[in-house]
């Protein structure tokens, strides 16, 4: 079996990045101190080596994750060992690191990253759960969490079926609630808007869909893949024992190119990270909070608060300007965290070079 890497996301940019005498590989699934990949040559279960094993113990944003393009090394006994990680594009990282870090593989020693390399967000949201409306609080978490990603978010009114009349009106409070996100209307089950979501693959994109459970996420996957992929992809290997494993594919193929990832961790995704991505969520308030009076008004009766004026006028709803104030308080407390741990490191930095000048004999300057 070959494949044509092209088609999983292989680009003239990455090729540039690789090794010498190393091979292309994408990180299709991991396990403890070894990653499923597969390269041109076919998929194959490939060890870290000490340097990746070194790296990762560092600091764990080093570890491949699904979506990671990979250098490969062939060894005497036959076989590959996985001896670098390309620099990322884009990452979904738990536990407090920012995009300053993507590519760069380092971070707070925190932090995990569960998918890499990742091009399209879909946001899913039922225009109907259970006996509710579409929560665009949700909504705007999610796509902040996808800008934080690095990746592209679209809004997915998913299940439009559900909705008689009133769907033009849901769409346009959607869009008011993330600007310049692309929001479409999809019903997996009568397959409206599931090529519009294609269309956002095209060129082998790679895409995750975020959203609650029962938001439909399985059923446009298959949907997407014209036939029942989520199904088949508990596929049945021999484990070495001769025993069959239950093993769930995490990067999806599309038919008509492109791929999704569908992973334990990003379907858990919730609310971690989201610094300069609420910024980018609420850039209308972020404009009025502007023309307030007071550079750092906190929009609580000051005199000239822009953003209580708009309110009044009704043309901000009281809803967006609560969830901005939570997600606001979130994202202080996430970055009170990270300062916390950023200046240990700072002191255990500080430890290390003067034990260092002590040594060499010379004192501080
Ligand atoms: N009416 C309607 N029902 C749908 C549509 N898409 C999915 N469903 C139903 O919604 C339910 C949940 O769909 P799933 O695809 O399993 O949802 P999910 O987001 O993958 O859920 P988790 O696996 O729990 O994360 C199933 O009963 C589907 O049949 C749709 O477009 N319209
Ligand atoms: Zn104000």
């Amino acid at each position: 079996m070959s494949y044509d890497l092209s088609l999983l996301g292989w680009t003239a940019f990455r090729a540039a990045e690789l090794p010498e005498g190393t091979v292309p590989a994408r990180v299709s699934r991991v396990d403890r101190g070894a990653a499923e990949v597969i390269a041109a040559d076919g998929q194959h279960q490939a060890r870290y080596t000490a340097r990746v094993r070194r790296a990762a113990a560092a600091d764990p944003v080093a570890l491949p994750c699904v979506g990671d393009w990979v250098a490969l090394t062939w060894l005497p006994e036959g076989r590959y060992e996985l001896d670098a990680v390309l620099p990322r594009t884009t990452a979904f990282v738990r536990g407090g690191v920012s995009r300053t870090s993507v590519g760069g593989l380092s971070g707070d020693g925190q932090g995990q990253v569960l998918a890499a390399n990742v091009d399209v967000v879909f946001v899913a949201e039922p225009s109907m759960h259970a006996t509710d409306f579409a929560d665009l609080g949700r909504i705007e978490r999610l796509v902040a969490l996808a800008w934080e990603s690095g990746g592209t978010p679209v809004v997915l009114i998913t299940k439009s079926d559900l909705f008689e009349s009133g769907l033009d009106q849901l769409l346009d409070d959607v869009r008011g609630t993330a600007p310049g996100v692309t929001v479409h209307a999809v019903s997996s089950l009568l397959g409206d808007g599931v090529r519009l979501v294609r269309d956002h693959l095209e060129g082998s994109r790679t895409a995750v869909i975020l959203g609650p459970s029962g938001a439909g996420k399985s059923t446009l996957v298959n949907a997407l893949a014209d036939d029942t992929v989520m199904e088949t992809q508990q596929v049945r290997a021999a484990d070495g024992r001769g025993r069959h494993t239950t093993v769930h594919r995490e990067l999806i193929p599309l038919p008509g190119g492109g791929l999704v990832i569908d992973t334990p961790g990003i379907r858990r995704i919730g609310l971690y990270d989201m610094g300069e991505g609420v910024d980018l969520v609420f850039s209308d308030i972020e404009e009025l909070a502007e023309r307030c009076r007071f550079g750092d008004c906190g929009h609580n009766g000051e005199p000239g608060c822009a953003v209580l004026a708009a309110l009044e006028r009704g043309e901000l709803p009281e809803r967006r300007l609560e969830s901005w104030r939570k997600l606001q308080r979130e994202a202080a407390w996430m970055a009170s965290r990270t300062d916390a741990r950023l200046r240990k490191e700072q002191q255990n930095k500080w430890k290390v070079t003067t034990k260092e000048m002590r040594r060499s004999g010379r004192s501080r300057p």
